[in-house]
């Protein structure tokens, strides 16, 4: 029997079937109001109609309700009542990478393979996440940051639990795949995920850059990418790109992403005061400055990132970058507004 057409049953699934017929593919799509709309099932519902309009269900024989069960049990693996790192966030995440693989630019660059692969990725990217950093999980001594030796301890986490869903009853989606194809796509979740880590950032978009200036010598296309190496750098910063998209989607979805990891990052702050630890930048409630750091953030790993992405992919990707300049500017704004007000 098949799931209901979303995957799950909702009394506004014909309100939900209409946004996604008219915005699963556009940069804005308010993900929020999936997440209401869906019942607190914002990645089933995204991964299942992303699975639909990309034909996953053919191309990997697939179940439907194979798929639903997996991704309801990665749901529920996420931590509902972090403020950030939820099911909303992840499927924001996989939602904004539809958006960027259809780029013209990256018209038959990747395969089917390759592109199930940066889906599933993204939907699982930060599964169970305790709504803490990596630096606090190894301050504290946590279990998490003995496993993984205290590297990428919250990336690998995510990966092993992700796989570890997977042996559930009624939940490989992968069980059709000939084997070489199944470990090709573990292989290329786990590059991806281990390069969600934000200590792999400057390295990642190095990569990037070189691959922009190479691309301008080749004459423009991207068709040339023959390596695993080339491509998965690519995927690896598309699936960053995404993770780091909250300041380049319109300011109503940026401000709410804005409030939402400022009050994690305050409870983590609170949770290193009472532990007597040093309270981490930006995780003060007292002293943090949210507009400055959200400029800072912007003009030193944001837009730096974006604008090599925008050039990789140009001209598909201007608007998201301009998008990015005009939040940039209102912060800086309000934060200059902030400070005559405090001067007054
Ligand atoms: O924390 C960030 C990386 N650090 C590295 C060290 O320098 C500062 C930034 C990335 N990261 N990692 C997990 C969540 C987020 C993260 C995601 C959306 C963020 O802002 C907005 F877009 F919603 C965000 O903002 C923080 C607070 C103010 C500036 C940075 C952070």
């Amino acid at each position: 029997p098949l799931p209901p057409r979303l995957g799950v049953e909702t009394p506004h699934a014909e309100q939900l079937s209409e946004l996604f017929a008219q915005s699963l593919g556009i940069w804005g799509l308010d993900i929020f109001l999936v997440d209401r709309l869906s019942c607190q099932h914002p990645l089933v519902t995204v991964v299942y109609a992303i699975a639909e309009k990309r034909d996953f269900f053919n191309k990997f024989r697939i179940h439907p309700s194979t798929l639903v069960n997996y991704f309801l049990h990665v749901e529920q693996h996420y931590k509902q009542d972090n403020p950030y790192h939820n099911a909303v966030h992840a499927a924001d995440v996989t939602q904004s990478t539809h958006v960027l693989l259809n780029a013209q630019a990256l018209d038959n660059v990747f395969s089917d393979l390759e592109i199930l692969a940066s889906i599933f990725a993204c939907a699982i990217h930060d599964v169970n996440h305790p709504g803490v950093t990596n630096q606090f999980l190894i301050n504290t001594e946590n279990e998490l940051a003995i496993m993984y030796n205290d590297a990428s301890v919250l990336e690998n986490h995510h990966c092993a639990v992700a796989f570890k869903l997977l042996q559930e009853p009624n939940s490989n989606i992968l069980r059709q795949l000939e084997d070489g194809q199944r470990k090709q796509l573990r292989k290329m979740v786990i590059d991806m995920v281990l390069a969600t880590d934000m200590s792999k950032h400057m390295s990642l978009l190095a990569d990037l850059k070189t691959m922009v200036e190479t691309k301008k010598v080749a004459g423009g296309c991207l068709l040339k990418l023959d390596n695993y190496s080339e491509k998965m750098q690519i995927m690896q910063n598309m699936v960053h790109c995404a993770d780091l998209s909250n300041p380049a989607k319109p300011m109503p979805l940026s401000s709410q992403w804005v409030t939402r990891v400022m009050e994690e990052f305050f409870s983590q702050g609170d949770r290193e005061k009472a532990l007597g630890l040093p309270v981490s930048p930006m995780c003060c409630r007292e002293t943090a400055n949210v507009e400055k750091s959200q400029v800072s953030f912007i003009d030193f790993i944001v837009h730096p990132l974006w604008e090599a992405w925008t050039e990789l992919v140009h001209p598909d990707a201007e608007h998201i970058l301009n998008t990015l300049e005009g939040n940039r500017d209102h912060y800086s704004d309000l934060s200059a507004a902030k400070e005559a007000a405090a001067a007054a």
